[in-house]
């Protein structure tokens, strides 16, 4: 449970009390800005590895105001990574362990997009890529380059390769503030070698995603290009913010009509708001009281997607061709 307190109440005013704004929020978990890496990653994200190894999809995804500690929450500093890497060892790790009984093969791509255009990080000289959907609805990349990796060290040299190619630029919020959302995807075949179930591939992928910051531009001072890009990243952010609202309100996947066209970024975080796929949101919030505003809408967006029931369904592909479910 967090309790958000109003900066403005006072105790001896009663008028004010009356009128206080603080609120009370439930989440699965509530970290402060003490809690190491090592117990973000345990506490978020590691209990989806199994299941992503065994043919389940799943999401992890950063959101919140900029500056908030997104990046370093889930690409973390050099000495003390965040969680990409330390999902990706500890994936590796699992493979591993029960790499006796199936053949495994783990595939990986980044991506980043930047004013509502997309760039192969492991590629950038491909220029703009188009998202395109498949008759059954699945988001594809066309063009992007996808690599296969046979240890954890090969994908995290691929993950750092890809993130000098990010676009960040100084803001007067955050020195280091990340200008796109940047998309991990890792793909996770695996066929068993016990011969009565030896022509079934499972396949779970993975996304990990830092999104870029919202942002008011009072407080980051943008002009020119930086307040261009402000402007896409907010953009794309209300967007993804009315998918959750729809979703939360309108009985999630059954809904109607999502808005997930009015994007990139929610068209690619489809699956993982409303289909087949585990989803854990990490909300960041600033412990200043000068940020109480934005730390009050970005909780009650986090409290909206915790309505929000996907239907997750184990990727099964017969070696004969047919799809089926599990
Ligand atoms: N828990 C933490 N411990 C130490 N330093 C932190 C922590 N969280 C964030 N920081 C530092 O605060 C600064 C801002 O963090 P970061 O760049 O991760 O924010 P962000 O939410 O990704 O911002 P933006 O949306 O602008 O990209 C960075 O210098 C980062 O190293």
């Amino acid at each position: 449970m967090l309790l958000l307190k109003d900066p403005n109440d006072d105790p001896d005013d009663a008028w004010r009390m009356n009128r206080s704004r603080q609120r009370t929020f439930v989440f699965d978990e509530v970290l402060d800005q003490y809690a190491s890496q090592d117990c973000v990653y345990e506490s978020t994200t590691k209990r989806l590895v199994e299941s992503i190894v065994s043919g389940y999809n799943a999401t992890v995804f950063a959101y919140g105001p900029t500056g908030t500690g997104k990046t370093y929450t889930m690409l973390g500093v050099d000495g003390d990574p965040g969680i990409f890497i330390r999902t990706l060892n500890d994936l590796f790790r699992t493979i591993e362990e029960i790499s006796d009984s199936a053949d495994y093969s783990v595939s990986m791509s980044y991506l980043e997009i930047y004013n509502e255009l997309i760039r192969d990080l492991l590629n950038p000289s491909s220029g703009f890529l188009e998202l395109r959907e498949d008759a059954k609805g699945n988001v594809q990349i066309a063009g992007i380059m996808e690599f296969f990796t046979n240890n954890a060290e090969e994908s995290i040299l691929l993950l750092k390769k890809g993130n000098r190619h990010r676009t960040q630029e100084p803001t007067a919020a955050n020195k280091t503030s990340s200008r796109s959302h940047a998309v991990l995807q890792v793909t996770v075949k695996h066929r068993s070698k016990s011969h009565n179930v030896q022509d079934v591939v499972r396949i779970g992928k993975l996304y990990m995603i830092d999104l870029a910051g919202s942002e008011r531009a009072a407080q980051t001072q943008n002009r020119g290009q930086r307040m261009k890009e402000g402007a896409h990243i907010n953009r794309s952010l209300l967007a993804l913010g009315n998918c959750i609202t729809a979703l939360s309100e309108r009985g999630g996947s059954h809904a109607h009509h999502i808005n997930y066209r009015d994007s990139k970024l929610t068209r690619l975080l489809k699956d993982a708001l409303g289909g087949n796929s585990r989803t854990v949101m990490i909300v960041h919030i600033s412990p200043s009281a000068a940020a109480f505003e934005e730390s009050r809408t970005t909780l009650i967006y986090g409290g909206r997607a915790k309505n929000i029931k996907t239907r997750v369904s184990r990727g099964v592909w017969r070696i004969d061709g047919g799809t089926e479910g599990a």
